[in-house]
């Protein structure tokens, strides 16, 4: 069954634990936390010490999405903390090798993040040692951006590569996601859905990660 994945840089930051242990409520599966530098993306978020105040309030995957210049230098710091996928960018980095072998030799989840003008080609070489590869759906650093279409050809492309390389990595995709983009990304070969403004503006969020669901139900092929 696809998962959701709410992003909590749409959610009031005035109340941050309870916006998580409302999603944790309403059935979320991850829980998506961008950390950003202002550098790699020109925006700046979360740090480790927000991953560790928030860490005690739920049992559920903590996502942890590095948008960050030579993401290496956090990477002990988010697992301490409590991140259990921790994901890089391949443009964020020379040794995207090293930093996947890193995240996991740090008993982590490990994960591959490709921006929208990133070729998969870039990430052929490393697929084996990725437990996760995030399509980024708009360009990374805000919420409330616009869903990029074309981002459906690369991930078909990417559900072929996986199946051809026997790999089981999960194919996440972030930015711009609602129903309707949902939907898309689970039929071209989605299992995780990061939605930040478009689920934090609904009022009933239970409701709204069911219908997520119900949505993709219809199609009936990828559940
Ligand atoms: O990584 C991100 C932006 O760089 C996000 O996860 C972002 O929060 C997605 O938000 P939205 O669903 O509103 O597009």
């Amino acid at each position: 069954m696809i998962k959701i994945a709410p992003s909590i840089l749409s959610a009031d930051f005035a109340n941050l634990g309870q916006a998580i242990q409302a999603m944790d409520q309403a059935g979320c599966d991850y829980i998506h936390i961008d950390v950003m530098d202002g550098s790699f993306v020109p925006n700046i978020s979360f740090g480790p010490m927000v991953y560790q105040a928030v860490r005690p309030l739920t049992d559920k995957t903590f996502d942890c999405h590095l948008m960050v210049d030579q993401p290496e230098r956090y990477l002990d710091m988010v697992a301490a903390a409590g991140a259990d996928i921790i994901s890089v960018h391949v443009e964020a980095t020379k040794h995207i090798y090293q930093s996947l072998s890193m995240i996991k030799a740090l008993g982590k989840k490990a994960g591959v993040v490709l921006n929208p003008g990133t070729d998969l080609s870039q990430i052929q070489p490393i697929l084996h040692l990725c437990d996760l590869v995030l399509i980024m759906t708009v360009n990374p650093g805000f919420g409330g951006q616009k869903f990029i279409q074309a981002s459906l050809e690369k991930i078909k492309q990417l559900k072929v590569m996986r199946e051809e390389k026997g790999l089981d990595f999960e194919i996440e995709v972030d930015g711009g996601i609602n129903f309707e983009t949902g939907k898309a990304c689970a039929q071209a070969g989605a299992d995780v859905l990061v939605s930040g403004s478009f689920l934090f503006n609904q009022t009933d969020w239970a409701k709204a990660i069911l219908d997520f669901h119900s949505h993709i139900d219809m199609t009936g092929d990828f559940i």
